[in-house]
């Protein structure tokens, strides 16, 4: 039995496909928009394509026993999703939709989804559980939301079962030292930050500065993709052993750390002192998102392993090298 990886060739996917290899056969399906051939791991069966493609996704079901889907393919720029909603929703909503109608079709009944802490918007709570109302302010998060919401539909009436899991922020390399988080061009924070450490980019900008925080800046929940890749492998295997189904869990780290506290944290890790601009919000931005992951840890005993320092510590790695 084998796992197909949607989007097996990004950031998050190349690392859970490196975790997955050694024990499962693994089929990536990746239009390679914003990834990249090279991230994906040898031992991995590569087909370049469009999950809206039906035709590709008859082959694939066809030609491999596939047990599972895990679903990384989506458009993922919460500032890009404002000014272009209509691509968040072609890509992140139609083109899953083909995916799942494919995977009903061909039998294919368990399906694991990146979905996003962007659904919670602008909690009414310092600490995020599953049970916090989702409201999504940004296209994005509303595209994945709706996966959301389609799923619970089909399990319904389908012999079909999924997990849904909410990150927070994925950032980090893998131990490794042979991937790391490549984006082009990158938006997200710890990469620019170290790029400009490296002497790559000039300066850093902040966006935004009067938000209602300690100290004004967005705070976020960071955590590694390892601990996410890890998540997505114990809730496969809870499913296919019966143990749960149809849930949604959150995965962070349960700490927040605000836009100048990463900017320290890097410039500590790396020895070097940053330049800062400070700059106007930035659109769909939420002032504050933190985690709490009690619920997957008390249905798995997934917890996870690397702290802020640790994380920042494998980028740089991955980066310096
Ligand atoms: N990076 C984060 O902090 C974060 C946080 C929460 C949720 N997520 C979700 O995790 C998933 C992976 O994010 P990432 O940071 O690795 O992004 P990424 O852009 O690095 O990876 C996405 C991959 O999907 C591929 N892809 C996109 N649309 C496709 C399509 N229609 N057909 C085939 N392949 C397609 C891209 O080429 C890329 O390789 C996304 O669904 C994202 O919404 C990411
Ligand atoms: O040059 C920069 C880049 C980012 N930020 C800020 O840093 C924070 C983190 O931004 P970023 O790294 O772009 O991540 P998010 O916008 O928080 O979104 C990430 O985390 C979400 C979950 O919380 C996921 O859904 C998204 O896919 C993923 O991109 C935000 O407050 C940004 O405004 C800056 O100040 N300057």
């Amino acid at each position: 039995m084998a796992i197909l990886v949607c989007g097996g060739a990004g950031y998050i996917g190349s690392h859970t496909v490196k975790e997955l290899v050694s024990t499962y056969e693994v089929v990536v399906l990746d239009n390679l928009t914003t990834g990249f051939e090279h991230l994906i791991d040898e031992r991995a069966d590569f087909v370049k394509g469009d999950l809206g493609d039906r035709a590709i996704l008859d082959e694939i079901f066809t030609t491999h026993s596939i047990d599972a889907v895990f679903h990384f393919a989506a458009n993922s720029l919460v500032g890009e999703s404002v000014e272009n909603p209509l691509k968040y929703y072609r890509n992140n909503v139609s083109a899953t939709l083909v995916l799942l109608e494919k995977m009903i079709e061909h039998g294919v009944k368990r399906f694991i989804f990146s979905s996003t802490a962007a659904t919670y918007g602008i909690p009414d709570t310092d600490v995020i559980t599953e049970e916090t109302s989702t409201n999504p302010i940004n296209p994005y998060g509303r595209s994945k939301l709706m996966i959301e919401q389609i799923l619970a539909d089909i399990a319904c009436v389908h012999d079909f079962q999924y997990i849904v899991l909410r990150y927070f922020n994925a950032a980090g390399a893998h131990e490794s030292g042979e991937i790391g988080e490549s984006h082009d061009p990158e938006s997200h924070l710890i990469p620019i930050v170290l790029q400009h450490l490296m002497g790559q980019r000039d300066k850093i900008s902040v966006f935004g500065t009067d938000y209602n925080t300690s100290d004004g800046t967005c705070v976020r929940d960071y955590i590694h993709i390892t601990d996410l890749a890890r998540a997505h492998i114990l809730s496969y295997e809870g499913m296919a052993n019966g143990k749960i189904a149809n849930k949604t869990y959150n995965l962070g780290n349960g700490a927040g750390y605000s836009v100048n506290e990463i900017i320290d944290t890097c410039q500590q890790v790396s020895g070097k002192q940053a330049t800062v601009e400070y700059a106007p919000r930035r659109a769909g931005d939420p002032a504050t998102l933190v985690a709490s992951s009690n619920k997957i840890t008390d249905a798995l005993g997934w917890t996870p392993v690397y702290d802020l320092q640790a994380i920042i510590g494998s980028a740089w790695a991955w980066h310096s090298k």
